[in-house]
């Protein structure tokens, strides 16, 4: 132990699995290095034109700070979709059966049931100064979990309630390679990203900036 007044240092310690809330489960590291860098060189081909990464324009007027791409699903404020119809009107990438795989793996380790094929990839590029403000994924049909891939820089995450836009809410780091599951009465949590700590990032993902990846359950039918 450390003598009385000595600060504690958790970065000496493994992170733990945490429950944020109810269905909230936050994986520490449960990617390998590898399957990151995989992931990332992934993104990277997908990021392409066309259908690739875009900046996403919202209702009134602003833009979201995060730029975006999808697979399988195409997202837009506020609906989904089978081509950019908000962009260069491609058809959106297939989503491929390994991640929709990935998906399956990630909610069973975080405890829920898998009930559905994970269809949609909707990914999110961060530079140093991009954030997400308080949202809730409700645009599927779905009630399937979330499932949310972290990779390349350090981010806050804001874990909120169903009910408001503000407090009570959980601030936790992602790291890269962190699973976060939020489901069953967590599914309609409001979340969001206020900030990314840049230069945080594992050197050899060679990513400057941070990727999410959420893969989700449409509940669509063509
Ligand atoms: O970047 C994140 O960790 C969250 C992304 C998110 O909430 C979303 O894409 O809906
Ligand atoms: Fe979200």
């Amino acid at each position: 132990m450390p003598p009385d007044g000595e600060p504690f240092a958790p970065e000496l310690f493994p992170r733990a699995r945490t429950e944020l809330a109810p269905g909230a489960v936050h994986l520490p590291e449960w990617l390998s290095p590898g399957a990151q860098l995989r992931l990332v060189e992934a993104c990277r081909e997908w990021a392409k034109p066309p259908a690739g990464l875009r900046l996403v324009r919202t209702p009134g007027g602003g833009a979201m700070t995060a730029r975006q791409f999808c697979l399988g699903w195409h997202w837009y404020p506020y609906g989904y979709a089978r081509t950019v119809v908000d962009g260069d009107g491609a058809p959106v990438k297939a989503m491929p059966p390994w991640l929709a795989a990935l998906g399956a793996a990630a909610v069973e380790a975080a405890g829920h049931a898998v009930e559905d094929t994970y269809d949609i990839a909707l990914v999110n590029f961060y530079d140093a100064d991009a954030r997400m403000g308080m949202h809730r994924d409700s645009d599927e049909k779905s009630s399937a979990p979330v499932v949310s891939l972290s990779l390349g820089d350090t981010c806050v995450f804001r874990f909120g309630n169903t009910r408001t836009r503000t407090k009570p809410y959980t601030d936790v780091e992602l790291h890269s390679g962190d699973l976060l599951v939020f489901g069953g009465p967590s599914r309609l949590a409001h979340h969001g990203v206020p900030r990314v700590l840049p230069g945080t990032a594992p050197p050899e993902l060679g990513l400057t900036g941070r990727l999410n990846v959420t893969l989700r359950v449409s509940g669509l039918t063509e």
